[in-house]
């Protein structure tokens, strides 16, 4: 049976398993496309040289970066800052490449945590690592040690704005939202509005202004057990939907 779902390629990391080095896409972000936004997830392999990313982008109907625990190497920002470990060189580059190839496509993309940070850096903007001074990392990551389910109950509340695509898939002027980042939207990137914003200020989604197909990303995680919260359902259904939108009509 021909399946008509619209294709979203999801990026992989560089990760050591079994004492080698592998691309991986952790499930909760593959689930969360088949499951949720009713796609078909393929995995993007981010070894691979940059010059492909148009003839990827150009067979996938949509782009989704989803989280990691790397960090984006400050280089890539033109910041003096030492990067933090660990550092993905791969996925920084292939991630930039990819962003720029679907903008230029007309493809739609998405962007999860550290996909949200790729994304405005890609278009232009920095970050800055609430481990700083200044900085307010215990706000937006629990401390270390803790078990995975500790990690991704850190919350916080958030602020939407209205007038944005956030508001019109959530309809609330305020979430609680998970949170596991210590880096953080310094500069805004070209044609990207603020969605919503944490009460010290932090820049917690995004939207694409005049793309040539949507642009939106988060800084918390609606792949970490989206049933539970109705927001996290209706963001994955509004990645279905404008992913569908947009696709060609395929016989
Ligand atoms: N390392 C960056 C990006 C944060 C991020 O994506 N966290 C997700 C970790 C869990 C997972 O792998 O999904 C930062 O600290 O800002």
């Amino acid at each position: 049976m021909h399946i008509n779902k619209p294709i979203i390629g999801v990026i992989a990391c560089t990760r050591s398993i079994e004492g080698e080095a592998a691309q991986t896409v952790k499930l909760r972000y593959l689930e969360g496309v088949s499951r949720h936004a009713d796609a078909i997830p393929v995995l993007i392999a981010s070894n691979q040289p940059r010059e492909n990313a148009p003839s990827i982008v150009e067979r996938l109907d949509a782009v989704l970066l989803t989280g990691s625990n790397s960090n984006i190497d400050p280089t890539h920002y033109g910041s003096p800052e030492p990067g933090q470990a660990p550092i993905d060189k791969e996925r920084d580059l292939y991630s930039i490449a990819l962003v720029q190839a679907a903008m230029a496509a007309g493809k739609p993309v998405f962007g999860i945590c550290r996909g949200l940070q790729e994304i405005n850096v890609a278009m232009g903007g920095t970050l800055t690592d609430l481990r700083a001074a200044g900085g307010n990392a215990a706000r937006h990551h629990a401390p270390d040690g803790v078990s995975i389910d500790e990690m991704f109950g850190h919350a916080h509340e958030i602020s939407l704005h209205r007038d944005t695509p956030l508001f019109a898939v959530t309809g609330a002027d305020s979430l609680t939202v998970n949170s596991v980042h210590f880096q953080a939207i310094d500069r805004l990137g070209d044609n990207l509005k603020v969605n919503a914003t944490s009460p010290d200020g932090v820049i917690e989604a995004i939207s694409g202004i005049n793309t040539r197909a949507p642009v939106f990303a988060v800084q918390w995680h609606p792949e970490w057990r989206p049933a539970e919260r109705a927001h996290d359902l209706a963001l994955w259904r509004y990645v279905g939907e404008t992913t569908r939108h947009h696709a060609p009509a395929r016989a």
